[in-house]
């Protein structure tokens, strides 16, 4: 397939589907284990395979590019340039063959040259590279802009690295894609619990994630420009599907309104990542996938991992007798060999990662957090509902706080909370220290629908809870007074400690 408008640097030779893949030198290929080493070393690799690698927490790794071209999901890598990694699982990928210099340990590390799902990720980009240029050539026609594309499949395939490399080849391209991420267990710009809509505006990151760190703290390299952020301190969209629908609901009007002021980004348009087996389950009749869809009238849905899914949406979605120009494209996308399931514990360093650099940034680019001590009477403090609060609520005892469980170890508890209810307002307590509370934009005496559907201003860590002396220390990314704000605490997600002394 020819990829419309393709000039990204270091891949101007490629114009199509790989017709053979070689092996790499020296390494025997796909599944050929290279080895921890914390010696400086070089790997050649051949054209069209990469350098998968898995670095623990604790683990520091560089990487150099010393020749040729070579990209992390999309983003590319300067020549000479050192990038640092731990707590990652990735791959350097090369179109056209490159050498690296290689230091430190690594769990695995190994070149893969099974990577054709590349290039059938390219030729996506090509498709929406089209839509694109269809939108800008016929704006008036229909208005509805660029491509809206959904990602959906079960966890672990490669949702995220898709729609990260789809928006680094956008933005190569001199487009800004809105991203759209609806996985509450991971951030974006954002520790977890948030549920983010976000444009690009500049070159993509190597390093963490590939959208930066937060601006919040004067100018950054983030590559992303206002992001838009709702709290959903809640592991999953099936603990409280109607909430979660509601700020789908609430985001999609405000990213298409934003849309329709900015011709540009309305034309680059949006790609959104989506949790996994929570979305995808067939048993409910693909409620929350539907919503998504009707909501942010997606055009283009890109399946993963999974067969079935691919079907069922296909059925469901592919084919519009009476409207066949309103069918939506449902593709299936291949799997990158190298996409592994992070087990909990992985997760868990991760998401703990992700809020230490919401407040101090990264080792390229620090933040200085701030810390503020306010007394309990100068502060509303709403605890969204949950079942890891369950317990509380059934005995009517709202003014406590949550559970006593404030250890390293502190789980909440999977389940449906049906009561309805939505916060409850809580005096400040120990439960809360290594937690995270969203100042919502709405007063502190704002109804709770609005506190709910509130965007959030900045999240706050809660580092110590005073309770004799009744004053909470938060640390804030920005000085910024809080003001009279509505502050929600949500068990989701479970504290992180010692991120302060
Ligand atoms: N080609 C690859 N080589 C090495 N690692 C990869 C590759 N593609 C993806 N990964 C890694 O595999 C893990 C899972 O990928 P990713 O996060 O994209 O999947 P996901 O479907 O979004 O997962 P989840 O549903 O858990 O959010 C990530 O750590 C990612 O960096």
């Amino acid at each position: 397939m020819a990829l419309p408008g393709l000039s990204l640097p270091g891949l101007s030779a490629f114009s199509g589907p790989a017709q053979s893949t070689s092996t790499p030198a020296g390494t025997g290929g796909d599944s050929a284990f290279a080895g921890p080493s914390s010696i400086t070393r070089t790997e050649s690799l051949e054209p069209r395979t990469e350098w998968r690698f898995e670095v623990s927490f604790a683990g520091s790794y560089t990487i150099r590019l010393l020749s040729g071209t070579a990209e992390i999901f999309g983003s590319e890598l300067a020549p000479n340039l050192l990038y640092s990694f731990s707590g990652v699982k990735a791959a350097v990928f090369t179109w056209q063959g490159c050498r690296l210099e290689i230091e430190g340990e690594a769990e695995s590390e190994y070149v893969g040259s099974e990577t054709e799902y590349a290039i059938e990720w390219l030729n996506v980009h090509g498709i929406l590279e089209g839509m694109r240029e269809d939108a800008e050539a016929a704006p008036q026609q229909g208005g509805s802009g660029g491509p809206r594309v959904l990602v959906v499949g079960p966890e672990g395939v490669g949702k995220s690295s898709l729609v990260r490399s789809l928006t680094a080849w956008g933005v190569k391209m001199g487009r800004t894609p809105t991203v759209v991420n609806l996985d509450s267990r991971e951030g974006l710009l954002t520790p977890p619990a948030s549920l983010v809509a976000a444009t690009a505006g500049s070159q993509m990151e190597v390093e963490g994630n590939g959208y930066g760190i937060a601006p919040v703290s004067g100018p950054t390299v983030s590559a992303i420009k206002t992001p838009l952020v709702y709290h959903f301190p809640y592991e999953s969209p099936t603990e409280k599907p109607e909430i979660f629908k509601g700020i789908v609901t609430r985001m999609a009007t405000a990213v298409t309104s934003k849309l329709e002021e900015d011709a540009e980004a309305k034309a680059s348009g949006l790609v959104i990542d989506t949790p996994g087996a929570a979305l995808n389950d067939p048993r409910s009749n693909y409620d929350l996938i539907t919503h998504i869809i009707s909501e942010f009238s997606i055009t283009v849905i890109l399946t993963i991992g999974s067969e079935r899914l691919y079907s069922d949406l296909t059925r469901r979605f592919g084919s519009n007798p009476s409207s066949p120009s309103d069918a939506v494209i449902v593709l299936r996308i291949a799997k990158p060999g190298g996409a592994v399931e992070r087990d909990v514990s992985f997760l868990k360093s991760s998401r703990q990662q992700e809020t230490r650099q919401y407040f101090f940034g990264s080792a390229r680019e620090t933040l200085n957090p701030h810390s503020q001590v306010i007394g309990f009477n100068d502060l509303t403090i709403y605890r969204a509902r949950s079942s890891a609060f369950a317990s509380e609520e059934d005995e009517g005892d709202n003014d406590k706080g949550a559970a006593d469980d404030d250890d390293d170890d502190y789980e909440p508890t999977a389940g449906n909370d049906n009561s309805g209810l939505l916060f409850d307002k809580v005096t400040p307590s120990a439960a809360m220290m290594g937690g995270l509370v969203a100042v919502k934009f709405c007063a502190s005496s704002s109804d709770l629908e609005t506190i709910r559907d509130s965007a959030v201003m900045a999240f706050l860590y809660v580092a110590d809870v005073d309770e004799a002396r009744k004053r909470l220390r938060f640390l804030a990314p920005h000085p910024q007074r809080l003001g009279d704000r509505a502050l929600v605490w949500g068990a989701w997600p479970e504290p992180t400690a010692g991120l302060v002394g």
